[in-house]
């Protein structure tokens, strides 16, 4: 049975108890909606820790779009269905007023790598996201978070905040899950027209090609231009970057002499689509 909690007492007590007969308690942050990708990462906390612990917040504080917030899809029930399903421990759904109850007035801020792509088109994104996964990592008091590499950026913010912070947690990155024609899985993938849908692989395409152009001694920027290119004539609205950055620090790179991630963001009818893959 998957216990649903909603208020940060009660799930203290709980985790304290756990911690008191020795258990390693895995946390699985997320915004619901859950599909494969998210289980996924149930999965591994599962395999890696010994109890789990997922987590349901629809943070207001990171969404810098009120129409994608309002528009955000959420399903407790079926996400709970699902929970039980994997053998998940504790379903952690606190409300808004939980998490930011009246004169909440703090902001984690994570400086460097919360600065371009997703923190350039999303302004304030990575500080909701940075204050409530200190929040989410305070109350459930977990010793490790599992995230998914399809948000590569926000593994990167996370790690540099348990860093900086001292925060006794280890973040484990999990691997990206794809429908079988390669579109990263995403809550988001349900506001796609079928029509839109049937195009949505393009993007993962496009970059395919562009990295395998780098590894073949392509230049760097003339590769990315025809990657943008391809992804615009596929159908997509715009491209907000496709940019080959260093895997960790997120600078600009032009040559593979250090682990580089190539990463992306593209419009598709009133859905923001992003991707990134190692090159
Ligand atoms: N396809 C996926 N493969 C692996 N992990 C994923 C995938 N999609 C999401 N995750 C991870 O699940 C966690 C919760 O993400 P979130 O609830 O935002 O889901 P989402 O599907 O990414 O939603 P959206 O794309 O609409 O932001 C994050 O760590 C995220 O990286
Ligand atoms: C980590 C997270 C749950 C924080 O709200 C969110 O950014 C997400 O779902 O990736
Ligand atoms: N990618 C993390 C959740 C969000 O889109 O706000």
């Amino acid at each position: 049975m998957t216990e649903v909690i909603r208020s940060a007492a009660s799930l203290r007590e709980k985790v304290s108890a756990w911690k008191r007969s020795g258990m390693l308690v895995g946390v699985v942050p997320t915004m619901g909606a859950l599909h494969d990708g998210h289980l996924s990462l149930a999965r591994a906390a599962r395999a890696q820790s010994d109890r789990v612990i997922v987590t349901i917040f629809v943070n207001p504080m990171q969404f810098n779009n009120p129409e994608d917030l309002k528009k955000y899809p959420r399903d407790e029930a079926h996400d709970l269905a699902l929970l039980e399903a994997e053998g998940v421990d504790v379903l952690f759904a606190p409300g808004p007023e939980e998490v930011y109850p009246e004169g909440f007035a703090t902001k984690v801020s994570v400086a460097g790598v919360s600065g371009p792509m997703e923190g350039a088109f999303r302004p304030g994104h990575f500080d909701g996201v940075a204050t409530v996964v200190t929040k989410l990592f305070g109350m459930t008091q977990a010793g490790r978070a599992f995230f998914g590499e399809k948000d590569w950026q926000q593994v990167q913010v996370v790690e540099r905040l348990v860093r900086d912070l001292n925060i006794p947690i280890r973040i484990i990155p999990c691997p990206t899950i794809r429908e079988a024609d390669g579109l990263a899985m995403s809550s988001r993938n349900v506001r796609l027209t079928a029509e839109e849908r049937a195009l949505a692989p393009a993007l993962h395409g496009a970059m395919q090609g562009a990295a395998a152009a780098i590894r073949g001694g392509a230049p760097v920027e003339a590769a990315l231009g025809e990657a943008r290119a391809a992804v615009l004539a596929a159908g997509f609205s715009g491209v907000e970057y496709l940019d080959l950055r260093d895997a960790e620090t997120l600078e600009v790179a032009t040559a593979l002499d250090r682990p580089a991630r190539l990463l992306a963001a593209a419009v598709l009818g009133e859905v923001r689509l992003i991707d990134n893959i190692a090159v």
